[in-house]
């Protein structure tokens, strides 16, 4: 993409794809299975639900999905907001799917690349309000769909009624514990958001901020206790795609909505410039050395002692999952 189309896209949004159907003033869900996208014309909200189980992990049709998604409600003029969210009580997004990067086919990986890539280009500078409803464990590459977003809410976490387990999602960059590293534009990322020390921090030792903490380094807006609301606006209810219809009354996706209303209330011109001020040069650098970051991250990701580490975790990871 060069920087006018880009800058073109984040003034206007405007992008030759199909449109709901005009008629529609509320949409049932708009699916392509890995994601859900509903909308409502009348509050100028949409939500974008990831359903992609059983973690919401990032294959790059997972990318894929969530990059046409945006582009489709773009193209709807009438929508404003977005509210980013997950099928998954339990998990936003576990990051990068990790069978992407262990024994990968070398004509896959940099397409796999280039599609996280366009997810940064189109969630990071969408024209759309995007408010991240984080439900459950955002790490790596969840993190940064949740920081590429405008405004994050995060759930404090709840107690399983029947087993009286306690639930507390954490999010952050945790790559480092994986032998990787985040990218410079993920790791730029977090620096934008918590500032310069703490993420330094965060970054090496690759830490997972349970929400207080999240809170605390500003890494998210707002925590929000789960403690089950009295009631549930109409307009949420009729927005929620039918896999989450019963969460009307969760009162992280009513504060999400809240905020997706307040955004969709500025008017969008001064919205999406005031926007531009803190992400476009940032957007347009990535663009610039975009073959760059996929030859280097392809050289590292396939090297033999990142091979090693990888294949590791993931044995660790099926391991744990296998003992349930
Ligand atoms: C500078 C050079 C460039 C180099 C760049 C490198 C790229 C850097 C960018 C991003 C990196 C990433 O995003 S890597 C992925 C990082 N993600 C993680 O570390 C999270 C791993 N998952 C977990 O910790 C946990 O699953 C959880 C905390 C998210 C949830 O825990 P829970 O106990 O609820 O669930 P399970 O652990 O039992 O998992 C359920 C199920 O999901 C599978 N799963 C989980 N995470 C992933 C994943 N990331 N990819 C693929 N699959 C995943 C897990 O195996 C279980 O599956 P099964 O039930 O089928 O076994």
């Amino acid at each position: 993409m060069n920087s006018l189309r880009a800058r073109a896209h984040l003034l206007f949004g405007r992008r030759s794809h199909q449109s709901l159907a005009p008629h529609q003033h509320l949409s049932p869900a708009v699916a392509n299975d890995l994601v859900i996208s509903t909308v409502d014309e009348n509050s100028g909200i949409a939500m974008l639900t990831m359903n992609r189980p059983p973690a919401n992990s990032l294959s790059m049709e997972m990318n894929e999905a969530i990059c046409d998604s945006i582009k489709t409600i773009e193209a709807n003029a009438k929508i404003q907001s977005v509210i980013l969210s997950s099928t998954n009580p339990k998990i936003f997004s576990a990051g990068l799917d990790v069978t992407e990067l262990v024994s990968p086919d070398k004509d896959r990986l940099p397409r796999f690349w280039n599609s996280l890539q366009q997810v940064y280009i189109d969630l990071y500078g969408s024209r759309l309000a995007t408010v991240a409803a984080i439900q459950g464990h955002a790490p790596a590459a969840g993190c940064f769909l949740a920081m590429a977003c405008d405004y994050r809410v995060m759930s404090a976490g709840d107690i399983n009624s029947d087993t009286k387990k306690k639930h507390v999602p954490t999010i952050g960059l945790n790559e480092t514990q994986l032998g990787i590293a985040a990218p410079p534009w993920m790791g730029q990322l977090l620096v934008r958001t918590v500032g310069f020390r703490q993420a330094e921090l965060a970054l090496a030792l690759g830490t997972l901020f349970p929400p207080e903490q999240a809170l605390a380094v500003g890494l998210v807006d707002d925590i929000v206790p789960h403690q089950k609301a009295e009631s549930g606006e109409d307009q949420l209810i009729d927005l929620l795609p039918s896999q989450i219809k019963d969460q009307a009354l969760n009162p992280l996706l009513q504060r999400a909505y809240s905020q997706a209303r307040i955004y969709a209330k500025i008017p969008p011109q001064a919205r999406v410039a005031s926007k531009m001020v803190t992400r476009e040069e940032h957007i347009f650098r990535m663009i610039a050395k975009r073959d760059e970051d996929t030859q280097h991250f392809c050289g590292f990701v396939t090297q033999k002692a990142v091979q090693k580490n990888l294949s590791a975790y993931v044995e660790a990871l099926k391991n744990k999952s296998a003992k349930k």
